[in-house]
């Protein structure tokens, strides 16, 4: 029975490559040190592996910035506007078009845009989408994954797995750039490049290759059936020798089991944590040579595994198959688990007994395995663990159950209907006709983030901390005011991360030292761990929105992150359903409303930016979800008077899907990101005749350009096509927390004056 991962999380323990990537970025390391940062992080990686008795070590699953962007550089789907960053500067290398690709590049006279980002399935991963034309053609490109594989032979005396995306995947992942074809017809032009790259591996010694297949799980479009038939027989029929391995993660293979088994392929990898039942449906369909591979592990949590859920699958699938034809894994990639929970020195010991991280998730594939064999004790340990877990009396306030069960259908209700409030704010708030807001953040500076850790690190006071953040703040809202906007907010310096911060203040949640996970390219989050009942026991954001108030006259809007995205964005406990844990996190957001609204905040926001992600990948179980979801938001909301102005937030959205639910949500206004898809977002709203008031964001905030003023007032007028005026509302596509100071006051000052321009004329006021 081998012991295999399918991927380890590539940051560091420290974050080294985040470090590294951003010093090369600017310009204080060369790339030779970058390069070597890389190497020692694969080796280390590699070395851990192997150490913890894995057998089959991934390569490949490292990248610096995006396993799915260097996907596009291996078989050359680099588009043509990209070329000038190698043929313009010779100096630049593979890895600096990967980042110009990634990033943009305004270097050495180039001006390129990024290649658009989305989300990974239904994880806080980002990947860069592949961009196809109609005529695209494909040649192995990149020599990444066959140095990567090298250097890991080298390194393991052991031949290494090779770890690429399935080319039905790859083509599913990316996007038409052009209209009159649909992607999956370009796998005979793929096709090839990826046979020679299996055979050059092969040819190198690889004994087995994983190809990541994520869309087996999930409802297919038309002709992928087809399609993966077509790749998986042309790939076994020229790359002989070879064993490739079909991981398929997220999700179970429920409809496409039998497609999943058809497949020419020498083993399949499925999840069972996400379903369990897959075993029993997949066992009689496998055909006689092919392994499987069980998920047994969670790839998305930090709980420890119980080993007397897990092992009856290890003996099911090898009563029926034998134990040479089953390997045991984590669930999926171990990317979105941080890296070593030893590292967690502040985590009190009880707590910290009941999880483990990547390191830890290796050590129970290998204990599983042993206990498999005979190590009784093993079993005996994990299960007083797991048992010590259930019976703590930390995890259940009979309270805040017996709150959630009272939760009732008014309790999800705005007192009065939205056309009666929209009246009762406009009275109250005055605000202009296209009136202009921010959507929370202001730049998180070096300095910022520097005072946060020297507060940390018991070098400055509570009162010098506070006295600091009071500053930032003090100065971003008279900057607000000067700038003419009409709705101010207080910038965010006090957090962290707009879901860890509110960790740290709930009951219910442990927060971590060094839980990184990668949310895209450099950048970071330390989701919070919810393992009890929530309850919130004390005011989260008063202080900083009645501060903030108190320094101007205009009105300054609270800022609240939402239920759904708390809960989306933490480690969630996994003792009961999701929809029980969001609703008890729900009513400490409605009372954190409803304290800001005593306060005399009149305008609150609730960021939901987690509410599609959360979208269950199979359509047949999301109407049930986004049932739970938009009643806990409406739980959150729904507390205070009409007077008072409830505003969401989204972005990374796609909105047609989820269109009647967003409109179920009953925010008196959304913001929404926009401004990349020049607005097309809105087409949704607009056919459904969305009734509430938008902000649909008309600056791409992931780009440290300054849009100009034509540009927003040309998106203003378009969006005015779309959307009665009156509910229209100017701001940016997102927070400003990752930009810096000088263009975020220069697009603002413009975006105000594209307000201006389009009010200009409009002879309705509110
Ligand atoms: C809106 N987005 C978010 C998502 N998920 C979240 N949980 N939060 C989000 O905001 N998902 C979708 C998008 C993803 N976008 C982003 C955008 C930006 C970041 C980001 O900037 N991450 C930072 C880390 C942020 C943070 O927690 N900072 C802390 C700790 C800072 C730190 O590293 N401190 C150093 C010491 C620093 C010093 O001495 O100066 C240390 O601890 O070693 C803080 O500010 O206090 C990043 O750098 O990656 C993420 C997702
Ligand atoms: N209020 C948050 C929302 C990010 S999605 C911010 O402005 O950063
Ligand atoms: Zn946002």
């Amino acid at each position: 029975m081998l012991k295999h991962t399918l991927g380890y999380p590539r940051m560091g323990a420290q974050r080294q490559l985040k470090k590294a990537c951003e010093a090369y970025w600017q310009g204080r390391i060369g790339r030779q040190e970058l390069t070597v940062a890389a190497q020692r992080l694969q080796e280390e990686q590699w070395r851990l592996q192997q150490a913890a008795g894995m057998d089959l070590i991934p390569c490949n699953d490292f990248s610096y910035y995006d396993h799915v962007l260097d996907m596009s550089l291996l078989v050359g789907a680099i588009p043509d506007r990209y070329a000038p960053v190698v043929t313009d500067v010779p100096q630049n290398t593979e890895t600096d078009l990967a980042f110009a690709m990634a990033r943009g590049c305004q270097e050495h006279g180039l001006d390129l845009t990024a290649m658009e980002m989305t989300k990974w399935f239904d994880t806080n991963y980002h990947y860069i989408v592949p961009e196809f034309r109609k005529d695209q053609s494909f040649r192995l490109f990149s020599n990444k994954v066959f140095n990567a594989f090298d250097a890991a032979k080298h390194q393991l005396a052991a031949t290494p797995k090779p770890v690429l995306i399935g080319p039905v995947s790859y083509l599913l992942l990316g996007k038409e750039k052009e209209p009159g074809f649909h992607r999956l017809s370009l796998l005979p032009r793929l096709l090839p490049v990826y046979i020679e790259a299996l055979q050059r591996l092969r040819d190198r010694g690889a004994a087995w290759v994983q190809l990541d297949e994520p869309f087996l799980a999930t409802d297919l479009p038309e002709g992928a059936a087809d399609a993966y038939h077509y790749a998986y027989t042309e790939i076994a029929k020229h790359c002989k020798g070879l064993r490739t391995m079909v991981t398929t993660y997220f999700e179970g293979l429920r409809d496409n089991a039998e497609l999943a088994a058809s497949l020419p392929v020498c083993c399949l990898h499925i999840d069972l944590v996400r379903d369990p039942a897959q075993l029993e449906q997949l066992l009689p369909l496998l055909p006689p040579k092919m392994s499987l591979s069980l998920g047994v592990i969670d790839g998305r949590n930090i709980w420890k595994n119980d080993y007397r859920r897990s092992l009856p699958f290890i003996q099911k699938a090898v009563g029926q198959l034998g134990e040479d034809r089953v390997m045991i894994a984590p669930s999926c990639s171990l990317l979105h688990t941080p890296a070593d929970l030893a590292l967690e020195t502040q985590l009190d010991e009880e707590l910290k007994s009941w999880m483990a991280f990547a390191k830890q998730k290796l050590q129970e594939v290998a204990e599983l395995d042993r206990i498999f064999h005979g190590e009784a004790a093993l079993l005996a340990a994990n299960e007083a663990a797991i048992a010590a877990r259930g019976a703590s009396t930390r995890i259940h306030k009979p309270a805040v159950k017996a709150r959630v069960a009272a939760i009732s259908e008014r309790d999800a209700q705005r007192a009065s209907g939205f056309v009666y409030r929209q009246t009762l704010q406009q009275q109250r708030f005055g605000l202009p006709m296209y009136p202009t807001t921010t959507i929370g953040s202001f730049p998180q500076t070096a300095d910022i983030r520097a005072l946060r850790a020297a507060f940390k690190k018991g070098d400055l006071t509570q009162a010098q901390y506070d006295g600091s953040l009071e500053s930032a703040t003090r100065e971003t809202v008279r900057l607000q005011e000067d700038i003419g906007l009409d709705v101010l907010v207080h910038g965010e310096f006090e957090r962290n991360d707009m879901v860890e911060y509110f960790g740290e203040k709930l009951e219910g949640f442990a927060f971590t030292q060094h839980g990184w996970v990668q949310s895209y390219g450099s950048r970071c989050v330390k989701p919070p761990v919810i393992f009890g009942d929530v309850s919130r026991e004390q005011d989260m954001t008063v202080r900083w929105s009645v501060f903030a108030q108190s320094c101007t006259a205009r009105p300054m809007k609270g800022m609240l992150t939402g239920p759904v995205t708390i809960l989306q964005w933490s480690f969630v406990r996994d003792d009961q359903p999701r929809s029980e844990t969001t609703a008890q996190i729900a009513l400490a957001i409605r009372d954190e409303v409803v304290a800001l609204e005593q306060a005399g905040i009149g305008i609150i926001q609730i960021d939901e930016p987690a509410i599609r992600e959360g979208l269950p990948i199979r359509k047949a179980d999301r109407e049930q979800y986004l049932d739970w979801a938009v009643r806990a938001f409406r739980v959150s909301a729904s507390g205070v008077q009409d007077g008072t102005q409830i505003h969401t937030h989204m972005c990374y959205s796609d909105f047609n899907d989820i269109i009647r639910h967003i409109a179920e949500m009953d925010a008196d206004v959304i913001t929404i990101e926009t401004s990349r898809s020049q607005m097309e977002l809105l087409e949704a709203f607009a056919d459904f005749k969305y009734p509430n008031e938008i902000g649909p964001g008309v600056y791409d905030i992931h780009s440290p350009r300054v849009p100009s003023i034509a540009e927003m007032e040309f998106l203003l007028r378009k969006a005015a096509e779309y959307l009665p005026a009156r509910n229209i509302w100017v701001n940016p596509d997102c927070g400003l927390k990752t930009r810096k100071w000088p263009e975020t006051e220069a697009a603002l000052r413009n975006m105000v004056e594209a307000a201006k321009a389009v009010r200009a004329g409009v002879k309705e006021t509110i």
